[in-house]
Order: structure tokens, then sequence, then C-alpha cells
């Protein structure tokens, strides 16, 4: 019998959508970029009592866990189960800089970050098929109908190009400008969103596929303005997206808000980021000091938080 170790963890980061949400659902392609800026950890370790976690959430015995951590308490069980290993005395801590429910990817990395610890605890080599296989069954839980961006990009180094189903491509984002993300403090509801936007599809669907095929065609654009170092092009595709996303009925006035500020501010372009309905919103800027300006007007006009991000720091490596 293998010794188990004293403690083991494992780590994911939050993610970017710059450009694609709520299309990629409908196997459109999308481009998110990992956002190292906010890290999550999580640390196993055996413990006396019955199996336990601490988190921002809930701190306390597993099986008082609130509903908000069934995918965490299913991923334990079906892991334990297929490799048979003792789960009942685990103590798992979550310590995530990722704002919860703000569309920058939450669930996903710190599922990403639980399943590595529990592989690495009980020594068992992960490949990247089996990591995802099982992110897909906690973001289910989570989201009901995720396109599996979200898992791709907070276990990637690199910025992804994804076609749900189809295709994955690493990116290289070497484009000259910064980008500001910034959390307007509601709480995003991404399951509500995208189950809002499948009534939209099953209700008006010649409508509501056009706005999504639209989106395939701006990241189409979007990727070759990235490749041809092109942000002023990119802002406008960036911001014909968001009117895109509101017409879908996923935007909310907080995140227009933020959108008109940003532009009225000098942003090169802005959208919300994420499944929407609160969350978090970007803009992108010609320099680090434009930046700097947008941010603290989107700061003035009621984000919570604010991040500048070097797009041209996103390479494939
Ligand atoms: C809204 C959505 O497109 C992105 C959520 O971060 C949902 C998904 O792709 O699973």
């Amino acid at each position: 019998m293998k010794t188990l170790p004293e403690q083991a963890t494992g780590t994911a980061h939050g993610k970017i959508i710059l450009i694609g949400e709520h299309a990629v659902v409908y196997g459109e392609p999308a481009i998110a970029f990992p956002f190292k800026a906010t890290p999550v950890e999580v640390t196993i370790r055996q413990i006396e009592t019955a199996a336990a976690i601490s988190s921002s959430y809930y701190s306390g015995p597993l099986k008082d866990a609130p509903v908000s951590l069934t995918n965490i308490t299913t991923l334990l069980q079906t892991i334990g189960d297929d490799l048979s290993q003792p789960t009942g005395h685990l103590s798992i801590t979550v310590t995530s800089r990722i704002p919860a429910e703000r569309g920058m990817g939450s669930s996903a990395a710190v599922a990403t970050a639980f399943v590595r610890a529990l592989f690495n605890y009980f020594n068992v080599p992960l490949d990247p098929d089996r990591l995802l296989y099982y992110v897909d069954i906690s973001e289910k839980i989570a989201h009901g109908n995720p396109s599996g961006i979200d898992a791709r990009v907070t276990s990637s180094d690199s910025p992804v190009f994804y076609q749900k189903g189809s295709m994955f491509e690493s990116l290289s984002i070497n484009l000259t400008g910064h980008l500001i993300a910034a959390d307007t403090g509601i709480k995003g509801q991404t399951g509500q969103a995208v189950a809002d936007v499948a009534e939209e599809v099953a209700h008006h669907p010649e409508q509501a596929m056009a706005l999504i095929r639209n989106m395939g065609v701006l990241t189409l654009q979007a990727k070759e303005a990235i490749a041809h170092n092109d942000p002023e092009r990119l802002g406008k595709l960036l911001t014909q997206a968001h009117s895109s996303l509101k017409q879908l009925s996923v935007s909310n006035t907080k995140l227009d808000h933020l959108v008109e500020t940003a532009l009225r501010s000098g942003a090169l372009g802005a959208k919300l980021t994420g499944g929407g309905r609160g969350g978090c919103m970007i803009a992108l800027a010609e320099s680090e000091k434009k930046a700097e300006v947008i941010a603290e007007k989107l700061m003035e006009q009621g984000a919570v938080n604010t991040w500048i991000h070097a797009l041209g720091e996103d390479k494939h490596e």
C-alpha cells in the first residue's frame, strides 16, 4: 500500500474571455486567456475527523456544505471511487484570488486546482484530458451547459482559440495595448444567462442564431486583428460583440454603463466578459497610461475593482 503524503496542493488561475462568450456554447469560436493575476490554490490533508472544507464560501464539515459546493463534493466522491481511494478524512483548503461569480472562471479554476491537488495527493498521474473530464463534471453542476472554455483556459498557460468539440489552438497574443478588467461588484449569473440564451434560441431561432453566428464572425476577425497587431480594429470588434451580447439579453445596466464609461474615456473598445448579468467587463486601451486613466474612471463610475493586463504578455510558451 502506498503511503499518502501529509499534504498536497494543486493550482489554477482565472480567465478572461476576450470575445465569443455565449456564442461558444453554440459551436462558434471564442478567444480567452489565462488571467494569472487571479490564482487559486487547493491544499489537501489527512485529518482525524470527517472530511471538511475551508473556503471563502463556507468552512466546516463537507457533509453540511451548501449547494454551491455540490460540484466539489461530487468531484471528491467521483474521483475517490475512480481511484479506489478513501476520501472520508480529507481536509480541503481553497485559497482564491478570483472574485467568485464574476465571469472570471472561478468555478472552473477551483475545480481544476482541486482535481490537481487530489491526484497529487494520491500520487496518480493526471493528463490534460482526464483533468478536463473531471472539471467538465463540476462545470455541468455549476453552470448546466458549459462549452468547456473555462475548464480549458483556467488550466492553460497560453491564450486559446477555442471551438466546442472541434478545436483548441494555443494563441500568441502579442498585441500593443493594455486590457482593463473591471468588476461590477454584482454577482454574475452564468448558469441563468446561458439558460436564457437557450430560451431566446428556442423562441426566436432566426434572430438569436443570427446574433450568435455574427459573434463567431467577430471572433474570427478578432483573431486576424491580433495576428496583425491591430488594436484599433480589435477594439471596434469588442464593442460590436458587446452590442450582440446586449441584444441576447446577457448584459445589464451596470455593465452597459461601465462599457459606455470606458468608451467615453478613450478606450479602443469595451464589452462584458464571461457569463454577464453582472460580473466583469473589459476595455482595451492603447497604452498602460491610458489604461490607468480608464481604470480610474471606471472606479469613479461604480466598478469595485480593476486589473490592468499587458496583452503583449500573452505568449504561447
Ligand atoms: C457564457 C459562457 O460562454 C462563458 C462563461 O465564462 C459559458 C460557457 O462557455 O460555458
